[in-house]
């Protein structure tokens, strides 16, 4: 319950309260907000506290996992007791207002593979005649190191990247991609770091992990079966990845921590979850062009977002605050639950039907792609993420 007229049904109700960097209509400082209905409360303005005032959360989220459950608390309570009204009204905004920032300053960003149904499509799809799986998938969640600099806010313009490409033993081409596609990911927010040479034990995912978000790891396929062997995936995915403006609290997500799937066989000591399970039951949503093309489910990812940070740092790899880890693509089993055109359209051999009457292979000038997502709150509610989008902007030079 809230002092608040919230509008019924809200995805940004008390159980949500993420956090983002905002910049209130007419003003172009950054502060962090928190989405409450329709609104953002300015936190540098209710808190006076000035590390909310530093146009990223990186400061804040620094300060570890006892000051992130200090705010929560401190925000439920405003929010809730109507006692709090006359401090705290003067600091809203309309959200359709405010414009939305990258939440944080992504220091490393990573890109997992974890979701068994998403590999086997693309084993299939990419290498046929060899197992859908590579050997090592089931003993770790495979990865890549991307590029940080390149993570961008949502509504960011995709632009088609230029780069290589080859068919069939020709010689490789240069020219703008012909296969744009989406991926439908949960990125994971790194608050509090690590020492180098200590890795982090999969029960200490909630001391470092602040919370989760959305990302569209846009992807040149072309480009991508050109130059991805033998090091993976370079240029064909670093030109944009978009990420979703609210941070998700992981506080906010008790209620939709699941069990993962079994694992079988099972996995080293140092990447075993039984007493922590940190599989999430987020229902993600794709859309083209506002048509709904996927619904893919997060609880049926194979390796959590514990287990990739254990994988992350069992080298002794230190985290820092402001490092972005994504789950991989998300797919279901059905085919109305994959995360990619190239599953959607099987490699481009079969042609995705849109309710307008067009049908996509893979993304074409104009395209706008969102993708949301929805969970359990804590309260019996249903929380959101937000969204992340982006519209296809043609090749330039
Ligand atoms: O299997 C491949 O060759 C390629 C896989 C991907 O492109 C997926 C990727 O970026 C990781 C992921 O999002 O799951
Ligand atoms: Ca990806
Ligand atoms: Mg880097």
């Amino acid at each position: 319950m809230s002092w608040l007229d919230l509008p019924s049904g809200t995805p940004f109700g008390p159980a949500n309260l993420p956090l983002g960097v905002f910049s209130p209509a007419g003003d172009d400082r950054r502060r962090t907000g928190v989405a409450i209905g329709d609104l953002v409360l300015d936190l540098a303005a209710a808190t006076g506290d000035p590390v909310h005032a530093t146009g990223t959360l990186n400061a804040f989220l620094a300060r570890g996992p006892r000051a992130w459950a200090e705010l929560r608390a401190q925000l439920t309570g405003w929010v809730t007791d109507p006692a709090h009204r006359g401090a705290v009204e003067p600091h809203l905004h309309p959200r359709d207002g405010v414009a939305l920032h990258l939440p944080v300053e992504v220091a490393d960003y990573v890109d997992f593979y974890s979701s068994r149904h998403h590999a086997e499509n693309l084993g299939r799809i990419l290498r046929p005649g060899t197992p859908p799986l590579s050997p090592n998938w089931r003993h770790l969640p495979i990865g890549y190191h991307g590029r940080a600099g390149s993570v961008a806010v949502s509504g960011t313009a995709v632009v088609r990247p230029h780069g290589q490409s080859q068919t069939r033993d020709e010689p490789p081409v240069f020219g703008p991609t012909q296969r744009l596609d989406l991926e439908a990911e949960v990125g994971f927010v790194v608050g509090a770091g690590s020492a180098p040479g200590t890795p982090v034990p999969v029960s200490a995912f909630p001391d470092h992990v602040f919370g989760v978000c959305l990302v569209n790891d846009w992807s040149a396929r072309d480009l991508q079966a050109w130059e991805y062997q033998p090091l993976g995936p370079f240029l064909s995915k670093s030109f944009l990845t978009s990420v979703s403006p609210w941070v998700v609290p992981l506080a906010a997500l008790a209620a939709a921590r699941v069990p993962a799937p079994e694992r079988d066989p099972e996995p080293l000591p140092y990447l075993r979850d039984d007493d922590h399970p940190w599989g999430l039951d987020l229902a993600l949503e794709v859309r083209v062009n506002g048509h709904l093309v996927s619904c893919p489910p997060f609880g049926c990812t194979y390796w959590t977002g514990a287990q990739q940070l254990a994988h992350l740092t069992v080298n002794g790899a230190a985290l820092r605050t402001g490092d972005l880890y994504a789950s991989g693509t998300v797919s279901g089993p059905a085919p109305d639950q994959w995360g990619s055109l190239v599953e959607l359209s099987w490699g481009g051999r079969q042609p995705l039907p849109l309710p307008d009457g067009t049908a996509r292979t893979f993304l074409e000038d104009g395209d706008v792609v969102t993708i949301t997502a929805t969970a359990p709150g804590t309260d019996g509610s249903r929380i959101g993420l937000g969204e992340v989008t982006g519209r296809v902007e043609p090749a330039r030079c």
